[in-house]
């Protein structure tokens, strides 16, 4: 039997003639190959003749549980995909079956519709993604998706067996982390090595969204559903229709919009606006948040029993500080991505001493601030080799000490002052919420008033502020400075 013939194979366990029946005659007709059995050695016995592509087992069997045959078909190292049916109303059975390992689960009284999507989902038989143009498909890693989360120490390399572990099932995952630790990539990641590869992965910012068009943007809206709804529109989840939804930020998200959700979670269907109609859904949710959504919960500000549908799996992303074992890996592989999309060859490396300083920062902005840090290192060094004085870190700021320092600098007809002497240290001198944005800021004000001094030639902007042109350039072309041209050659010439 091939791979195929397999997948296409089906073992349903359940005790009651009737339903057992209906399962059957549904699957028949959608073509697959189906056994069935009414126990748990019923099931068992077939098992040890045939492979399956999946087997879907009721919970309650007469001599055990659903979840008792699923643990026995891992300890064997069967590789069936296993769908659980739960009696109405027991989310903890449903919720205990995904940490086991099950594929999906489905809930009793089970709607035929729902049952063939999901068996079909688990078939490899997933629904083409619908094109809509309000949904924005991310883009999807082509390349080893666990090697682009670089790190080998124990706690990455826990994060990355989750990864693999979670990304066979269907199973809601809630990645957690500080901003900036990598749970985009955690939650791209899943979607990559998971079998919806090929599908879409949407991932939405739940804070950006205003709150009027939250219910259009996730659901879609029909022609006509209000002022300015010119034609339908698909919503992020029917852009995601086969693949994976990526809630990040899910915290920020209102309660009324949350009780919404939930409901297209639970039903599996989504109606847009103006609408009649339910679609029937089939995407997998990874959200993520840097809040304590427990303590969220707790607050009044989300809601539990969304809270414990999308946390049914839960992988915690440390904070760069806590795994500085992985910095070299982490600092090669941007330093390779950062080179590439520059156009750089050979990619920059670090000098032992900028290792080291690296070493001794706490990252507050975790991996994301160390990115900006070397974006702006690899435009500063002259050569490939990165030394600690390119880092900018502590001694090199240049940041000013009172209320709106970047209208002052630029105001300002003297030079930027050495931070040692202008770094704000006294409790009424505000620091920035995001060093990195901040010293962009600077940064970028500076550049520009130099260009100005220097009637917008690069050269001459440059030498004064200590820079190349390839420097400046490239400076430019970060920071999207276009003062003057966006590449006016003449002008330095
Ligand atoms: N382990 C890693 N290896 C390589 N790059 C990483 C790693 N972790 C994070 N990054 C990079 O750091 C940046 C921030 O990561 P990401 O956006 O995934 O963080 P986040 O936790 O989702 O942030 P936020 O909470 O602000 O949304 C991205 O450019 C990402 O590619």
């Amino acid at each position: 039997m091939n791979d195929n013939q397999i997948g296409n194979r089906i073992l349903v366990v359940d005790d009651e003639p009737d339903l057992l029946t209906l399962y059957e005659l549904t699957l028949l007709r959608e073509g697959y190959e189906v056994d069935v059995a009414a126990s748990v050695s019923e099931a068992w016995q077939l098992l040890g003749e045939t492979r399956y592509g999946v087997v879907i087992s009721d919970m309650r069997l007469p001599d055990g549980t659903g979840l008792e045959l699923m643990r026995r078909m891992e300890q064997a190292g069967r590789t069936e995909k296993v769908i659980v049916i739960t009696a109405y109303g027991s989310a903890e059975n449903a919720v205990e079956a995904l940490k086991a390992g099950a594929f999906d689960y489905l809930t009793k009284p089970v709607e035929p519709k729902q049952f063939r999507s999901v068996v079909a989902s688990a078939t490899g038989r997933i629904a083409p993604a619908a094109p809509t143009s309000a949904g924005r498909p991310a883009t999807v890693a082509s390349t080893s998706p666990l090697s682009r989360l670089a790190g080998r120490s124990p706690a990455m390399r826990q994060v990355h067996e989750m990864v693999e572990k979670v990304a066979r099932s269907m199973a809601p995952v809630l990645v957690n982390g500080e901003s900036g630790t990598g749970k985009e990539l955690v939650a791209c990641a899943i979607h990559d090595v998971s079998a919806r590869s090929g599908q879409p992965f949407v991932a939405v910012n739940c804070g950006a969204i205003p709150e009027h068009l939250l219910e259009s943007e996730f659901f879609g809206y029909r022609k006509g559903a209000f002022t300015g709804a010119n034609e339908d529109r698909g919503g992020f989840f029917q852009a995601a229709q086969g693949g994976t939804l990526f809630l990040d930020e899910i915290g920020d998200l209102p309660l009324a919009m949350q009780a919404k959700l939930l409901r297209v979670i639970q039903e599996r269907s989504v109606r847009p606006v103006g609408s009649t109609q339910e679609q029937p859904l089939n995407v997998r949710i990874v959200s993520a948040t840097h809040k304590d959504l427990a303590a969220e919960v707790a607050a009044g500000r989300f809601r539990q029993d969304l809270f414990y549908r999308l946390n049914v799996i839960g992988i915690q992303v440390p904070p760069l500080r806590d795994r500085l074992a992985d910095l070299d890996d982490i600092c090669r592989a941007l330093l390779d991505r950062i080179a590439r999309d520059a156009g750089v060859f050979p990619s920059p490396v670090l000098s032992p001493e900028a290792r080291l300083r690296l070493a001794r920062y706490p990252f507050p902005g975790n991996v994301r601030e160390l990115e900006n840090l070397l974006n702006r290192a690899v435009a500063l060094s002259a050569s490939e080799l990165i030394e600690a004085s390119d880092l900018g870190l502590p001694e090199q700021l240049f940041v000013h000490s009172g209320p709106g320092a970047l209208g002052d600098l630029d105001a300002s007809p003297e030079a930027p002052v050495p931070v040692q002497a202008a770094v704000p240290t006294t409790a009424e001198a505000a620091l920035p919420a995001d060093l990195a944005v901040y010293l962009d800021d600077v940064e970028r004000v500076l550049l520009t008033r130099a260009l100005k001094e220097h009637g917008f030639n690069r050269t001459a902007a440059g030498a004064r502020l200590g820079l190349t042109l390839r420097q400046m350039r490239y400076r430019m072309a970060r920071l999207g400075i276009t003062e003057g041209g966006s590449d006016a050659e003449g002008l330095d010439a």
